[in-house]
């Protein structure tokens, strides 16, 4: 009966279970794991798992094994083992930079060498899709199916749900209405909510563009810190009130407002990432100790409500000549790219010279 979840469904259902430290079985030809993320397990449970016996991995990132000098022998990831008598504090730290310069000698660690590594991979892609740290207990079980339906755990196929992992759900348009906003009386936002139940995001139309000519545009990634608090640390709110006005002037043009906090890696992680930058760190390195790339964004969202909106030709308002290259890849051709120069202060300065010499952006 095609009553249950689809696998998108499952994967969604996943992530709030390991949000919430409630662990998740996953399956593959290589054999069954059980998988809890290491920033939200609780002591009773790390303790059930042990008692299940087996070998206890903790799966992180090939970028954070590199600041804990821990080996990664699967390339992208390691395994580290867990010490047997390793208390919560170890697997906290391990998984979370933010003392590693109070307390820098944790290790040393020791890497777990060949077997299959492909369960803890999609365990980390699963936390990091979650918007928690990529880092994961996995624990190797004989029988993934039986044990799943004994305790009454989310269980995945991902010989299935590996593809489905990498791709963004469809998003299907909600509801629009008129929004006269004062950078734009002739406004309209859309809703777009995606088919699994995960974030919405949101399209600002300005006018009535026409859709047979390249329409000005604006892919702009939600920055609650920026848009809502003004901060002066980044200059994403200048920038999402600067795009509003010249679409404003112009009489057309969209704006997406992509639900991508902090390059993709959510708002918990992006204030990891900040604490780190008070202790020196700039945005870029803040990520690697943590664990991520610099920049953790789908743009196939963006590309796809401007398709599913009748777009298929922009003149782009970005600094970030990644974004043009992104969606040409994606189908949407950008016939021009619109540099958009606000917002700097001194706070942001070492920011934006940042992203200018690391993330290829233009001054
Ligand atoms: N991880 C992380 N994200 C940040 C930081 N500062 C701002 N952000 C996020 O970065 C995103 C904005 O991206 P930017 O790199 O400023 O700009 P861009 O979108 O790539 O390029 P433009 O189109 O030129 O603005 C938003 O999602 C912000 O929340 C930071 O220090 N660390
Ligand atoms: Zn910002």
């Amino acid at each position: 009966m095609p009553l249950g979840p689809t696998i998108l469904e499952r994967l969604n259902r996943a992530r709030a279970d390991l949000r919430m430290g409630v662990p998740v079985v996953l399956t593959h030809a290589e054999g069954a794991a059980l998988v809890v993320a290491a920033e939200a397990v609780d002591a009773p449970r790390l303790a059930g798992m042990r008692a299940m016996g087996g070998e206890l991995a903790l799966a992180i990132t090939d970028r954070r094994a590199t600041t804990l000098k821990a080996r990664a022998y699967d390339g992208d990831l390691a395994r580290i083992a867990v010490p047997g008598d390793a208390p919560m504090a170890w697997l906290r730290a391990v998984a979370d930079p933010a003392r590693d310069l109070d307390a820098p000698m944790k290790g040393p660690f020791h890497s777990l060498r060949g077997g299959p590594a492909s369960l803890h991979r999609a365990a980390i892609r699963l936390a990091k899709s979650a918007h928690l740290l990529p880092a994961a207990l996995v624990l190797p079980v004989a029988d993934g199916p039986a044990l799943a339906t004994a305790e009454g755990l989310t269980l995945i196929d991902m010989g299935l749900a590996g593809p489905a992992l990498e791709l963004a759900a469809p998003l299907a348009p909600v509801v629009s209405a008129r929004l006269p906003m004062a950078a734009a009386e002739k406004g309209r936002l859309h809703i777009f909510r995606p088919g699994d139940g995960s974030e919405e995001h949101y399209a600002i139309e300005i006018g009535q563009p026409p859709r047979d000519a390249p329409v000005l545009a604006r892919l702009h990634s939600a920055c609650f810190t920026g848009d809502v608090l003004g901060s002066l640390k980044c200059d994403c709110g200048p920038q999402l009130h600067a795009a509003l006005e010249q679409m404003g002037a112009e009489g057309a043009g969209v704006l997406l407002y992509l639900n991508q906090e902090g390059r993709g890696i959510g708002l918990a992680n992006k204030m990891r990432a900040y604490r780190l930058q008070d202790q020196g760190f700039d945005t870029v390195e803040a990520n690697h100790r943590l664990g991520f790339e610099d920049d953790e964004r789908d743009f196939r969202i963006g590309a796809g409500i401007l398709r599913q909106m009748g777009f298929g030709a922009v003149r782009l308002l970005t600094n970030n000549p990644a974004k043009c290259r992104m969606l040409e890849a994606n189908g949407i051709a950008v016939t021009e790219r619109v540099p958009l120069r606000v917002g700097q202060t001194r706070h942001n300065a070492a920011y934006l010279a940042t992203k200018a010499a690391k993330s290829g952006h233009l001054l």
